[in-house]
């Protein structure tokens, strides 16, 4: 369970997070959605410890993240808004196993995990393709491939189909299903709610750093157009 209990976050004098207080629990398929600037990607990166909150907390599985920055790194596998960032390796099969070769992992594991993240983002069987020679849209799904290679307890995953056709979407989106279904919380970021919404549990819709909307899709959804948040209906 991720839990965010009256989370603060000041940039300079701007607030970007106002007491943001949300659970999710294991297995859950959430959307978080807003307006541009509204605090998503500021939220989600407290996830991961990337940043220090001003006041309020962030635990993963009941462990402070602050205090252990290393295991919500481990439990929390993220998916950031720019892909190329997150890619390490000269190849997409070094790529993809370098967090588990981190995590100290047998040869064979390490193989099958790649293996199956890259068939998950529709790459299957380009393990020698040099990073460097992808596109964008492929760089993308190379960055998802190697969280899902983690094979973490909880998915962040921050603008994921950006850049993405729809082949690759289709087979993201199965993946995703399939782990949320294993138990895996899955959060994705998104201003695009065409074929999530109908998938996702439940939608948390921020504003200007607070929580103006909370629950299931049906409920939610109306609520959304006048935040600016196309719900593609
Ligand atoms: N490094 C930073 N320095 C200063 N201000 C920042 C920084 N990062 C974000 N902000 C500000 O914090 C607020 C929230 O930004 P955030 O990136 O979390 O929004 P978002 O909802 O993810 O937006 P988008 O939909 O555009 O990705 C914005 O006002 C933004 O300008």
């Amino acid at each position: 369970m991720i839990s965010v209990t009256d989370l603060v976050h000041r940039f300079g004098d701007a607030v970007a997070l106002d007491r943001v207080s949300l659970t999710v629990p294991d297995g859950e398929f959430l959307l978080l959605v807003g307006p541009n600037g509204s605090g998503k990607t500021t939220l989600v990166r407290h996830c991961n410890a990337l940043l220090e909150p001003d006041s309020g907390t962030v635990t993963v599985d009941g462990v402070d993240v602050t205090e252990d920055p290393v295991a919500a790194r481990t439990s929390v596998g993220m998916v950031f808004q720019h892909p190329r960032d997150q890619l390490v390796a000269a190849t997409v099969g070094a790529d993809v196993a370098f967090g588990p070769e981190n995590l100290g992992l047998e040869r064979a594991e390490i193989d099958r995990r790649v293996t199956e993240a890259l068939a998950a983002v529709d790459l299957a069987g380009r393990e020698e393709a040099r990073i460097d020679a992808l596109s964008g849209g492929q760089q993308a799904r190379v960055a998802i491939a190697g969280a899902l290679a983690m094979e973490p307890t909880h998915l962040v995953l921050d603008e994921p189909f950006a850049g993405l056709d729809l082949r690759a979407r289709r087979s993201v989106l199965a993946k995703l299903d399939e782990l949320a279904a294993e138990g895996t919380s899955v959060v994705v970021v998104t201003h695009d709610l065409r074929d999530l919404r109908e998938r996702a549990d439940r939608i948390v819709a921020l504003s200007e750093g607070r929580i103006v909307a909370d629950g299931d899709p049906e409920t939610v959804v109306p609520d959304l157009e006048p935040l600016g948040v196309d719900a593609g209906c």
